[in-house]
């Protein structure tokens, strides 16, 4: 039968959409193949005729897709002929089968790709779309490429959905299909059979991390013209000596590569990384940026050129992207020819300088001029100048500079801390994707794949279309994906939500390169993390037993409330344990407004002004009024004495924190400097800078993690404090992440400091378990309003635990008696048998995950008179403090 193309090439999209594979393209050679590679794979019982069964295939999960059947013949079928395949009519009927036959027919399961029209008699059909036909016994399902249903049908008599082969026409309601091929399980389960052509590797994976020390002249120069051949004598040579010891050199593109994009047959020239550079990298480092040149010149995936270098904080993204840019810019392995002109580098406002001083720490300033754009350079003086090739812009400056910078043909673009694009339709996306760059590159510090639909948003910006449209993508992969993790999913469902996750990250890996901070603990100093459990105040207590009872919080716990007024209650719970003084401006504000909608908040505070002073002035607040900021200043002290010259990064994520922290260190004489939101931008490396030159004279960095601390390096400081906790582990992973990292000379101590029995441990204990148990990854973006709470849960957020040491110990179920109190809430216990303080560490410390329960067991623990307590900065706190966590993180070498 003569047949119209089918859509898939009509399009000519033949990225998207999978090929079609009329049956007389079948490979009778591959079929026999792979029946006899895989022996296991038998006919079934009375299945004889089954050539699906006959190909079926488990390849691997990045193996081959759509796998022909043998060419159909006229011995399989009962006695059609190639051009007039059998038309079957798939309307329900009633079966009438033995209940033997019908057990074994449920079971199987077939997939075919299929094109499909509107039922017609014409000879010539008009083919509207490629579709996927699953059969499942006596019931079939019709899905689109996106994986919509578009054809459901049941009951079916057996026989008929039994015979279906290649070539076949099969009328079902409201459709007339074709039968083009058959789909194996495992591309089905995989999802691949959607979406085709995307993605294919370009060289298997085991050569992926392979180096090519081969002699460049050998063979490879091959100049076809006389000007190629010009070209080939002039430029033949590799930049650097690729047979130097420790050279670095960049795989040469493989043939088809070769093909693609040598069409001049320019001779091959190795390309290795200036010496200057290499001497400096780290082992990950190299592999990093063979990784970031082989994904941007297209030599792992066909035509694609975007990658996402997602390393964990302080592992060098920058070094690595300057490397990358610096090698590019100058060579190319084909004649030589430097492979990119222009570069945009996309930052947050912070970090712009930062780039800068990188290019300058790592290249000098005249290998590359850099042009940073900022109040007083403008866009328009890079596109003036030839002098620049690199322009590093802030997302908010791009926003204003759109128009220039699209008339700049850049030839690689990098977005720093990238995971702001994980939303498609914020401006800041849409601006960028507008951008022709086709070699684009995501640094992200933090994981990326929490959620499903921001996983996409950053695949689909580096790679456009590469996991089809969004709504496919819904269908083949987060759908199954997100099913097969509910508690009631079905065995089947499991197994294919776990198949197409698979898919996916074989699909995206290719693309993806994740390494954590355990490759470079090595050369960073040891590090000594601590959670101090602060007494609250009597103030802070009195006022925390008022605010329960309120009537807001009585109705929240009896769900009586809509609008969310539990996150009322969480903020005014949060303030006070940072200084009543905080929410006693809350108060007073509140009485100033007159707004009626918010009188649950007004309700919330009903009789709290009672409990402070009549004359209470909060300018004057005193740190006796918080038991955090009483240990605080007690740390700070001892800091100051025992270490003079060492410096402390002081984090909070809320400005009015800060300025009461900025209170303490004037009263008490400290040297400070200070970032937040309002920071100017064009301040910010300066304030850096400051802090970290050691002719400085500051002792503190006040730090607002949310406002500015992604990225930054304040090596400067060995001591951080976390003055007060966030929802989300990963903001003050940032936070830590700011000071233990490459550079730092002395040995890291961080200290997080939380009020014993309240909220604060309540967040943290949510940090450690719920969060960890559910394998979520999760993101510095997520804030408590994203976050839902049962009533269950807010029951147990909005109880005080006066008598505890340490809640969050109790909860450990550990049966030293260092928590005396022990929690009534056994349900919450985690039953273990252990003996405190387990000494060597079993699991592997150092990545930058949130801490779990089971990790936070091995941690040594002490309450505050414990007589072990050796530390010399803990013993100095004591006073103020009811328990402690300590972890050491040894580390095996110093630079
Ligand atoms: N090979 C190296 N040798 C010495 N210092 C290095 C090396 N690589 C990077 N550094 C330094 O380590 C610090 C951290 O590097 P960088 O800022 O690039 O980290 P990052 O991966 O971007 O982290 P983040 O996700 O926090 O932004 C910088 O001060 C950088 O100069
Ligand atoms: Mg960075």
């Amino acid at each position: 039968m003569r047949r119209s193309a089918a859509p898939s090439q009509l399009q000519g999209n033949s990225l998207k959409k999978p090929k079609f594979i009329p049956p007389g393209r079948s490979n009778p050679s591959l079929n026999t193949e792979i029946t006899e590679l895989n022996p296991d794979i038998k006919l079934s019982e009375g299945t004889a005729n089954n050539a699906f069964l006959q190909a079926q295939n488990d390849s691997g999960v990045c193996g081959s897709n759509l796998l022909p059947t043998k060419g159909r013949s006229k011995e399989i079928n009962d006695g059609t002929t190639l051009d007039s395949p059998p038309l079957v009519h798939l309307a329900p009927k009633e079966i009438i089968e033995s209940k033997g036959q019908e057990e074994e027919s449920e079971s199987l399961v077939k997939y075919f790709n299929v094109v499909w029209c509107k039922p017609s008699k014409k000879k010539h059909k008009k083919w509207e779309g490629d579709a996927i036909l699953i059969v499942k016994g006596r019931s079939f399902t019709l899905k689109d490429l996106d994986g919509k249903d578009i054809g459901k049908g049941i009951g079916h008599k057996f026989k008929e959905l039994e015979t279906i082969e290649e070539g076949q026409t099969l009328m079902i309601p409201g459709k007339e299909l074709e039968i083009v091929g058959i789909i194996s399980p495992d591309d089905f389960n995989s999802g691949r059979c959607f979406q085709r052509g995307g993605g294919s590797p370009a060289i298997p994976s085991s050569q992926t991390a392979r180096k090519c020390f081969s002699n460049p002249f050998k063979s490879v120069c091959k100049p076809s013209s006389k000007e190629n051949r010009q070209n080939g004598s002039q430029n033949c040579k590799p930049r650097y000596d690729p047979y130097a010891p420790n050279s670095l050199v960049m795989p040469l593109p493989d043939k088809n590569h070769q093909c693609m994009f040598n069409k001049n047959n320019f001779p091959l020239v190795e390309v290795v990384v200036d010496p200057h550079l290499v001497y400096h990298l780290r082992p990950h480092q190299k592999e990093g940026i063979i990784f970031l040149y082989e994904v941007v010149m297209g030599m792992r995936m066909n035509g694609r050129c975007g990658a996402i270098l997602a390393d964990e904080m302080g592992l060098g993204k920058t070094l690595q992207c300057i490397s990358l840019i610096w090698t590019l810019q100058c060579q190319g392995p084909y004649g030589g020819k430097p492979v990119i002109k222009k570069t945009l580098i996309v930052t947050p406002g912070s970090l712009v300088n930062n780039w800068r001083k990188e290019f300058q720490k790592w290249l000098g300033s005249e290998r590359i001029k850099v042009f940073t754009v900022d109040q007083d350079h403008k866009v328009d003086d890079f596109i003036k100048s030839t002098f620049y090739t690199v322009l590093i812009i802030s997302y908010e400056m791009l926003l204003r500079s759109l128009d220039q910078i699209k008339n700049v043909k850049f030839d690689l673009l990098i977005c720093d801390e990238g995971h702001r694009l994980k939303n498609s339709a914020i401006k800041t996306t849409t601006a960028l994707i507008s951008l022709s760059c086709e070699k684009r590159i995501i640094l992200t510090g933090t994981p990326v794949q929490n959620d499903l639909q921001e996983f996409f948003a950053l695949i689909d910006f580096v790679n456009p279309g590469i996991l089809g449209t969004l709504s496919s993508y819904r269908k083949i992969y987060e759908e199954p994906i997100i099913m097969s993790r509910e508690p009631s999913a079905s065995e089947e469902e499991k197994k294919l939500g776990e198949r197409r996750a698979a898919e996916l990250t074989c699909r995206t890996g290719l693309f993806i390169l994740r390494r954590t901070q355990e490759v470079i603990n090595k050369y960073l100093p040891p590090k000594i993390e601590n959670v101090v459990f602060c007494r609250p105040s009597a103030l802070q207590i009195e006022l925390y037993r008022k605010l329960l009872n309120s009537q807001t919080v009585r109705f929240c716990l009896q769900g009586l409330l809509d609008n969310s007024p539990h996150l009322i209650c969480i903020g005014a719970l949060k303030k006070l344990c940072n200084h009543p003084c905080l929410l006693f401006n809350s108060i007073k504000e509140k009485e100033r407004s007159s707004t009626c909608d918010e009188n649950e908040e007004r309700r919330l505070y009903e009789g709290l002004l009672r409990v402070f002073p009549a004359d209470y002035n909060p300018l004057l607040f005193t740190e006796k009024e918080s038991g955090k900021l009483q240990v605080l200043s007690k740390l700070l002290a001892v800091i100051h004495q025992l270490r003079p010259t060492e410096k402390v990064v002081l984090v909070s994520n809320y400005t009015q924190t800060l300025n009461i922290l900025q209170e303490v260190c004037r009263r008490h004489g400290y040297a400070y400097t200070r970032l937040d939101g309002q920071t100017p931008i064009s301040q910010r490396q300066q304030i850096v800078d400051g802090f970290n030159s050691k002719y400085s004279s500051d002792f503190i960095f006040l730090l607002s993690s949310k406002a500015g601390g992604v990225g930054l390096n304040l090596i400067g400081g060995s001591h951080l404090i976390l003055y007060d906790i966030d929802w989300n582990p990963a903001t003050d992973i940032q936070a830590m992440s700011r000071i233990w990292r490459d550079g730092q000379k002395h040995s890291v101590h961080i200290y997080r400091l939380l009020s014993t029995g309240t909220i604060e441990e309540k967040i943290y204990q949510r940090q450690i378990s719920k969060q960890n148990l559910s394998g979520a990854v999760v993101d510095v973006t997520k804030t408590s309003e994203h976050i839902q709470f049962s009533v269950e849960e807010l029951k147990n957020l909005f109880t005080l635990h006066e008598s505890s040491l340490c809640v969050t110990h109790d909860l450990l179920g550990c049966i030293c008696t260092r928590g005396e109190d022990q929690t009534d809430d056994s349900s919450e216990k985690i039953a273990i048998s252990r003996h405190c303080q387990l000494g060597p560490h079993h699991q592997k410390p150092n990545s930058l995950k949130p801490l779990s329960m089971s990790q936070l067991k091995r941690w040594k623990h002490f309450s505050a008179d414990d007589i072990n307590l050796t530390d010399p900065f803990l013993k100095g706190i004591r006073e103020n403090v009811s328990f402690f966590f300590q972890n050491i993180t040894h580390t095996t070498a110093m630079q």
